[in-house]
């Protein structure tokens, strides 16, 4: 018997800690702090733990800057010594590159592990923060950890996530526009994650292909009735199709931003504002086109009783995901809605780049 957090609960806890801008040890022997949190006073501690931090970036925001990436989707740029906390973030988030495109020389470092390196941009992305840390060697983490009161984590928990699994806390009926026969359940993750919905619609028939979308939240779209994307008449329109042919589900996956979170997607409007596509803008910021993780959707359909579904999508890629999940992907219901001036170049950019079916 133990009162003490285990791995996935000590990941739930590097996460806040990150966020809110407080050192996590590694148990491979890393101090790290999010570049995006970091404060004079934790940046002048870092240091004074010894020689040699680094900073590390991904490889898509090191080729934005021109810097090697040796380590390929990551690379650890070694920190000068006049480096400061404004020229930390300017290293990671790209929001005045065109005012100032020249940071450098950025000496990339080629020797050394650069797994638990990985591992920490990979805690930063999950806590929805810029991909970008600082790390410091210690010799004794353990001992690190609990004299600074600081969360030790596990590297390889870290660097191989398994999905967290999801429990249905509670589900009632929700009369709606599309359907007065709607049904809405919350699921949560276990390891204290965002929580993801599923409208049901009408009472499909477990036994029979569904009628399925898995909708990423958008909140500018879904909400605010953003011209910027198709979400909201994606949202709308397969609510609509699924309450005329009296059954369906819909997955609302909070997986905002392709994955990026909120603020990280606004930064890649920003950078839109200054003439980048969509897959350039998630690019500059460091993050890959898209960094949903797809399993999410396959566990909650299949703890629902389903195995079969009619997938409304354009997204190759969600259907390879459901399959990969042990679903029947039956067919592949098309969902061209919403398009208007504004988002043509977006979603021209989703078929040429992201393999977007049209
Ligand atoms: N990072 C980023 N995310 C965006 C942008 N525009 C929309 N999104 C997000 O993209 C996601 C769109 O989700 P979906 O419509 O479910 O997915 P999809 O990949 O377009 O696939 P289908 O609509 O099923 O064809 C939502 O999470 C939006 O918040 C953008 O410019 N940058
Ligand atoms: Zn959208």
């Amino acid at each position: 018997m133990t009162f003490a957090p285990d791995t996935t609960e000590r990941l739930a806890r590097a996460r806040a800690d990150l966020r809110t801008g407080v050192p996590v040890v590694m148990s491979s022997g890393l101090v790290i702090l999010a570049v995006e949190t970091l404060t004079k006073d934790r940046f002048d501690s870092l240091r004074s733990i010894g020689p040699d931090p680094v900073l590390a970036i991904t490889g898509w925001r090191a080729h934005t800057l021109k810097a090697h990436a040796y380590d390929g989707d990551i690379a650890r740029i070694a920190l000068p010594s006049f480096a400061t906390v404004t020229w930390a973030r300017s290293i990671a988030d790209p929001a005045d590159d065109l005012n100032h495109p020249m940071k450098g020389p950025l000496k990339t470092l080629r020797d050394g592990p650069a797994g638990p390196v990985h591992a920490a941009i990979s805690l930063a992305k999950s806590a929805q923060l810029l991909p970008s840390v600082l790390c410091a060697p210690v010799l004794d983490p353990k001992s690190f950890a609990a004299a600074n009161d600081l969360t030790l984590v596990s590297t390889d928990a870290i660097s191989d996530p398994e999905a967290s699994p999801l429990t249905r806390v509670v589900h009632a009926g929700l009369p709606m526009d599309a359907s007065e026969a709607g049904r809405v359940h919350i699921f949560r993750p276990d390891d204290g994650g965002e929580e993801h919905y599923a409208i049901e619609i009408g009472h499909p028939d477990r036994g029979k292909p569904v009628l399925a979308r898995l909708h990423s939240a958008c909140f500018t779209g879904d909400v605010l009735g953003s011209l910027k994307c198709d979400c909201g008449p994606q949202l709308r329109g397969a609510m609509a199709q699924m309450g005329s042919e009296g059954a369906g589900v819909l997955l609302y996956l909070n997986q905002e931003g392709r994955g990026i979170g909120l603020a990280n997607k606004m930064r890649a409007y920003s950078l839109q504002d200054q003439g980048f596509d969509t897959v350039e803008a998630n690019h500059r910021l460091g993050f890959a086109d898209d960094e949903r993780d797809f399993r999410i959707g396959g566990e909650i359909l299949q703890k629902m009783g389903f195995s079969q579904v009619r997938l409304l999508t354009n997204n190759p890629a969600k259907i390879a995901k459901l399959e990969s999940c042990g679903l029947d992907v039956t067919e592949r219901v098309p969902l061209r809605v919403g398009e208007n001036r504004h988002n043509q170049a977006y979603l021209a950019t989703k078929a040429s780049k992201s393999g977007h079916l049209l």
